[in-house]
């Protein structure tokens, strides 16, 4: 693995399943919806081929035809209403979290989040848990044409950033994320919330943590330089 050639001066952060430990909330949401509209998909295709992409990418193709706007309004509140009812009672930043991000900000790191979710779900969890101030930049579903594997989202981020992709780490939790990162030219930190470290490994992670309290001494001098 080739570390960076100069230090990062950017991290970006996936929100569900890395700022937030929730993803089997969602996974048990989309499981419910899909029954509700007479569909059996298995919890893995949400786990897997799903996570990371936007809704309006998900929905069409789990119904397996073209969805009008106005339906998927419709649908994705429906089943986002029912995700964000499951995991309210728990919601909380990933162990090691708040401590994480005041340092990068102390160590003067631009901060941003990238996220498949809609407006609400990032009111919700952002809001929710006082995170704002953290993040310069916020980019969300509908600022971008593709969701992940596509690097859309993460270029945005560093664009608004106003910094280059390869001085850019990137967290994340879904293998699509992490394919997301690599072909946005960024370093990629798996998260091990719901997908074993090997998995991300393969997708192209550089490092595997499974909270921000257990960064690896390596990559920690690399951000705050020798302790
Ligand atoms: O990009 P993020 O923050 O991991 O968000 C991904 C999730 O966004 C949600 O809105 C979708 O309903 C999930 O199924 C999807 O996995």
């Amino acid at each position: 693995m080739s570390l960076p050639s100069r230090p990062l001066s950017a991290a970006i952060f996936d929100m569900d399943g890395t700022l937030v430990d929730n993803m089997r909330f969602h996974v048990q949401a989309w499981v419910a919806f899909s029954r509700s509209l007479g569909l059996e998909s298995p919890a893995e295709r949400f786990e897997r081929e799903f996570n990371g992409r936007r809704n309006a990418e998900i929905i069409p193709a789990l119904l397996g035809r073209p969805v009008s706007a106005e339906e998927l309004v419709q649908l994705e509140e429906r089943k986002e209403s029912h995700y964000r009812e499951l995991y309210a009672p728990h919601l909380r930043l990933l162990r090691g979290g708040h401590e994480f991000l005041t340092r990068l900000r102390g160590a003067g790191l631009k901060l941003a989040v990238a996220s498949a979710a809609p407006h609400a779900n990032r009111a919700f969890v952002l809001d929710g848990l006082a995170l704002r101030p953290f993040f310069s930049q916020v980019v969300g579903a509908e600022d971008v044409k593709r969701g992940k594997p596509a690097p859309d989202a993460f270029l945005a981020a560093a664009k608004a950033l106003g910094v280059d992709p390869s001085a850019c780490v990137v967290f994340e939790d879904a293998v699509n994320g992490i394919l997301a990162a690599r072909a946005a030219g960024m370093f990629a930190v798996g998260v091990t919330t719901l997908i074993p470290a090997e998995v991300l490994r393969e997708a192209g992670a550089h490092w595997v943590i499974p909270d921000f309290a257990s960064l690896p001494a390596e990559f920690e001098q690399l951000l705050f330089g020798a302790p």
